[in-house]
């Protein structure tokens, strides 16, 4: 990289603050802005030092790039602004809140020769990278279970866009799942979900249960809550999120005709001599390797600021990857409303998780 990349930030939420501080500390960044349009989080932070701005209108026009860290609603609206301004966009996940969004916005960066790079992070983590090598080990995949269930705070659902369609666990966390399976084992095709909001009786699921087909003709399942308290989800195995207490956990069974693999921790089991791998004979475990710990946000912030210069980049998300992310999302909110399977290419590009 020649020289640091001017950059702002849109949106000085909780993850908006994450990506300052990573901009903050990188060399690759020249943090020229933050905007924020709430008063007294502008003043709170201009009081830090931070280059505080109400709009985006404000932001110093030696910008190139910007991180687009708004409430899932505003990610079209917002990156068509910054790539109408010629800057390169790092939109945070979902995409945007619906397909047809999703798609004006990745047409607009392609028609002007922009990155748009989604906040898929989880790419960063060489484990994940890592996960791809370990599943060639296991033979051709057969099923694969997840558990993602962590007890939000209550206070987290005071802030009103949290608790409409947009957000929820599976627009908020189950697209950072999906987005996984995909590195992994290719896009589901085909989504079955049973979806409840017994637990905390607002609009949107808190609660889903998930059946997936792949291509392949693989099979997987999946509990998503944010509503029941336990040790198992990507952020409690990875201790990645300081927000969120570490367990250490797995969190995410696949098996293959050759054998099985934990995720994130990657302890896999395998033949344990020559012949047939079959059910009378034991599996060899192979214990957790070890990889360095990374902030994934700050390898996102950087491999951004590089691909600037490069014009390629094989580990974020591309917007390819991310419509097809949010349309499974969409999908299994489709088919929790609707009570029956869906499948690619049958989620409408207005739909945002409630039927009107
Ligand atoms: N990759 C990751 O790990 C994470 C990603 N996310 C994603 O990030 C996004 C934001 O989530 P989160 O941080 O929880 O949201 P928050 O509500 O905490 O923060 C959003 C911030 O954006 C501000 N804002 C709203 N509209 C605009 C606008 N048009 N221009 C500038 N600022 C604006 C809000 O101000 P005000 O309060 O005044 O409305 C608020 O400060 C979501 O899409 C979510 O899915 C969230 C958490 C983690
Ligand atoms: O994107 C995300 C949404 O919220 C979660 C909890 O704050 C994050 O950990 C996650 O990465």
């Amino acid at each position: 990289m020649t020289s640091a990349l001017p950059l702002c930030i849109i949106g000085a939420g909780s993850i908006g603050r994450r990506h300052i501080q990573m901009a903050t500390e990188s060399p690759a960044i020249q943090l020229t802005a933050v905007v924020e349009p709430h008063p007294e989080t502008r003043a709170a932070l201009a009081g830090q030092g931070l280059p505080m701005v109400a709009s985006i209108d404000d932001v110093p026009t030696d910008t190139r790039a910007c991180i687009v860290a708004t409430p899932t609603p505003d990610h079209c609206p917002t990156s068509l602004a910054a790539l109408d301004r010629g800057w390169a966009v790092l939109v945070e996940k979902p995409i945007a809140d619906t397909l047809d969004n999703a798609r004006a916005v990745a047409r607009t960066a392609a028609d002007k020769g922009l990155p748009l790079i989604t906040g898929h992070h989880r790419r960063c983590h060489p484990f994940v990278q890592a996960a791809r090598e370990a599943l060639r080990e296991i033979g051709p995949l057969v099923g694969l279970q997840g558990l993602w269930s962590l007890r939000k705070h209550d206070s987290y659902y005071d802030v009103p866009w949290r608790r409409l369609p947009g957000a929820g666990p599976l627009a908020t966390n189950l697209s950072h799942e999906i987005d996984l399976l995909n590195v992994f084992a290719g896009l589901p095709v085909e989504v079955t979900a049973l979806t409840s909001s017994a637990a905390r009786g607002l609009e949107i699921e808190d609660t889903a249960s998930l059946a997936f087909r792949f291509e392949s003709g693989a099979l997987g399942s999946f509990l998503i809550s944010d509503a029941g308290a336990s040790p198992w989800a990507f952020e409690a195995a990875t201790a990645e999120n300081p927000a969120i207490a570490p367990s250490g956990e797995d969190y995410i069974r696949i098996t293959g005709t050759l054998g099985a693999l934990a995720f994130p921790s990657l302890t896999r089991w395998g033949a344990s001599g020559p012949g047939e791998v079959e059910w009378s004979r034991p599996l060899l475990r192979h214990d957790a390797p070890t990889f360095p710990r990374v902030d994934p946000l700050r390898v996102q912030i950087d491999r951004f600021a590089a691909c600037l210069d490069s014009g390629a980049d094989d580990v974020l998300c591309q917007p390819r990857d991310a419509i097809a992310a949010l349309e499974m999302t969409l999908a299994t909110a489709l088919s929790g409303l609707t009570q029956r399977p869906v499948r690619r290419g049958e989620v409408p590009g207005h739909f945002k998780g409630v039927l009107t």
